[in-house]
């Protein structure tokens, strides 16, 4: 089985090109700018279907949330336009897409965990270009199983893990909001749950559960609660560690307003797809020992 995936260098793209290197199985193909540009939709179908995929992940994104606030236009025409081309072209292709959604397209109001029919309402232009890609995405190809993740980071790329880690290593307290509650994910789960869906519905031709799924790392915090354990994970590998001094969002403003309770329930993929995320504290002290072993770890040469 052959996976097409949107964006060469980002943390999912990533990710999955790890996870297949090990495996005969499957095999993943990143496409991304020049080839494929979101921003120039006659890109699109060209690019994929050089590939020639089984399946579609459709995981390049505009992803910076306050500057999204300014940039409207272009965050709308990736994330919307440009995530309903790729999909249209998977269509195209006669394959099913997996598309790569957000926590924020919800406001966060609720009390407890969202759950795939529960309503939208995103707070920012970042979530609601996301939200429009969902549509365009689901009017394109019927065949599209949209999952919508949460805090994600791994080795690769910018992330929240590798900003504490940098952090810790000049300061000795970083203040972090703990007001904001939400799942962080492993891209390298992420990676894992895709392959275990992919290699579900390749085996399946019969398979007629697509729609909206939620998937992210089992257990819940808040970015406080985030950080203070990158820290210990960072502190028992020997890596740099700051204390965490919860404040309020109030205290740290920003141009994009976040959701205030994100989580997310992971059941309907539990359920469907027979696959569950390890717990997030497992799966960051697994980034962690990557990240703080890249910077302390002495080289074979010299
Ligand atoms: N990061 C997070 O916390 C979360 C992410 N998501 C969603 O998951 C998906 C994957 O996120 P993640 O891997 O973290 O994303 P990254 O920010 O790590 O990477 C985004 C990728 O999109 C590519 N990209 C941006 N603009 C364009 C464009 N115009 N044309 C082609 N490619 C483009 C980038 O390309 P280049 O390398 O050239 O810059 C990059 O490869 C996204 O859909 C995101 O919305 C959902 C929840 C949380
Ligand atoms: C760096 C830093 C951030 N924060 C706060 C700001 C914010 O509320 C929270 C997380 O910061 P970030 O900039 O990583 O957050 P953000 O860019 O909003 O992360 C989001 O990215 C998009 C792509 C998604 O889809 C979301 O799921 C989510 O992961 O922590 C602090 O309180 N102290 C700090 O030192
Ligand atoms: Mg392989």
């Amino acid at each position: 089985m052959r996976l097409a995936v949107t964006g060469r260098e980002g943390q999912v793209a990533l990710s999955l090109i790890e996870a297949a290197r090990g495996r005969e199985d499957v095999e993943v193909v990143a496409v991304g700018r020049p080839a494929l540009d979101l921003a120039r939709p006659e890109t699109v179908f060209p690019a994929l279907a050089a590939a020639r995929p089984d399946i579609v992940v459709s995981a390049a994104a505009y992803t910076n949330v306050d500057q999204a606030e300014d940039e409207k236009e272009l965050a709308f025409t990736v994330n919307a336009t440009g995530a309903g081309k790729v999909a249209e072209a998977a269509a195209g292709l006669g394959v099913p897409v997996i598309h790569l959604s957000t926590d924020y397209v919800f406001d966060g109001a609720k009390d407890g965990a969202y759950v795939v029919t529960d309503a939208t309402a995103p707070l920012g232009v970042y979530g609601a270009s996301k939200l429009a890609g969902e549509k365009a995405v689901a009017a394109a190809n019927p065949r599209h199983l949209i999952l919508r993740t949460a805090w994600v980071y791994s080795p690769f790329g910018k992330n929240f893990v590798k900003t504490m880690l940098r952090l810790a290593s000049d300061r000795d307290e970083i203040s972090v909001v703990a007001d904001q509650w939400g799942n962080p994910t492993s891209a390298l789960d992420i990676a894992d749950a895709i392959l275990h869906a992919a290699a579900t519905f390749d085996r399946d031709k019969a398979f007629d559960a697509f729609g909206v799924y939620h998937l992210v790392g089992t257990g819940e915090t808040n970015w406080s609660g985030f950080a203070r354990h990158i820290m210990e994970a960072s502190q028992a590998l020997g890596g740099p560690h700051a204390s965490v001094r919860d404040i309020a969002t109030t205290d740290y403003p920003t141009k994009a307003k976040r959701p205030p309770n994100s989580r997310l329930s992971s059941v309907k993929f539990k359920d469907v797809l027979q696959w569950r995320a390890p717990p997030w504290r497992a799966s960051v002290e697994a980034v962690a020992s990557r990240l703080v072993g890249v910077a302390t770890k002495p080289t074979m040469s010299a």
